[in-house]
């Protein structure tokens, strides 16, 4: 069978900056996801043209848009790349200066030249689980995410927040502490 072998890890986005090149649909659809997610990322779009959904959207994040075809000076300070433009040599391009400058780019809709994909999320309070198939079937990442959304209840945060308050009052050593810890949690996985 084959297997993912990719590593998520959970960036802070307000940390960080983001490139996006393009301001159609699929660069709409990746603005989306990523907001939904990370409303407090910092996204500076560029593209030769925005479709008015985009701008839409972008306003209401306050998210910097400039109209202008792209340029590698636009990579200056950014830790991350993402381009949807529907122009295959210019998304080339681009790969390739992120390459140099060693930034992680991700080439929409086009797998091998991904540094990183972006992957259905589920965002419940502290809670949040990411869903890869390995580029193999983004409707499947999508229909799991639906899923995951519908079946974890809202409320699960709560058991977080009540958790992290009990793990400060436990006293002991470190040993003492997750033995404590993992005794009161047990029932969630034993039927
Ligand atoms: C590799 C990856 C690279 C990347 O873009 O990061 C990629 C690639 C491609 N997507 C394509 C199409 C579609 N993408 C979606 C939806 C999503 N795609 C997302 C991620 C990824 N898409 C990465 C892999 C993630 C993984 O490992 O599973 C999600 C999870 C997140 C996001 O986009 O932010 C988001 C769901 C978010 C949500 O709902 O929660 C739908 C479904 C729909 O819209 O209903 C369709 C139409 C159906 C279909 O074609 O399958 C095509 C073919 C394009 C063509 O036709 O040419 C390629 C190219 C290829 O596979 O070669
Ligand atoms: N629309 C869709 O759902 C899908 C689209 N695709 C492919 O993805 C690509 C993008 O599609 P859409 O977003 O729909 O196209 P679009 O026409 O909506 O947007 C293209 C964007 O690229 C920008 N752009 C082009 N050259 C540029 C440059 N030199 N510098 C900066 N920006 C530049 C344009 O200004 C525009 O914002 C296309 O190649 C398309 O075939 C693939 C699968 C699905």
């Amino acid at each position: 069978m084959e297997r993912n072998n990719l590593y998520p890890i959970f960036l802070k986005m307000h940390k960080l900056q983001v490139l996006i090149v393009g301001g159609g649909n699929v660069a709409l659809e990746k603005l989306t996801f990523l907001l939904k997610s990370s409303p407090d990322a910092n996204v500076q779009m560029v593209a030769t043209f925005f479709r008015p959904e985009t701008i839409a959207l972008a306003n209401k994040f306050e998210i910097d848009m400039i109209t202008l075809a792209y340029d590698d000076a636009f990579l200056n300070k950014k830790d991350l790349v993402i381009t949807a433009t529907d122009n295959l040599e210019v998304n080339n391009r681009i790969y390739a200066d992120a390459k140099q400058r060693n930034l992680l780019v991700n080439v929409a809709d086009t797998p091998e030249l991904c540094d990183f994909y972006l992957g259905g999320i589920v965002t419940k309070g502290n809670i949040k689980i990411a869903i890869s198939t390995n580029g193999k079937s983004p409707t499947i990442a999508k229909r799991l995410r639906q899923f995951f959304e519908d079946v974890i209840p809202d409320n699960i945060d709560d058991l977080v927040i009540n958790l992290n308050h009990f793990r400060k009052t436990i006293k002991g050593n470190f040993e003492k502490k997750v033995s404590r810890l993992n005794k009161i949690t047990e029932t969630l996985i034993n039927k």
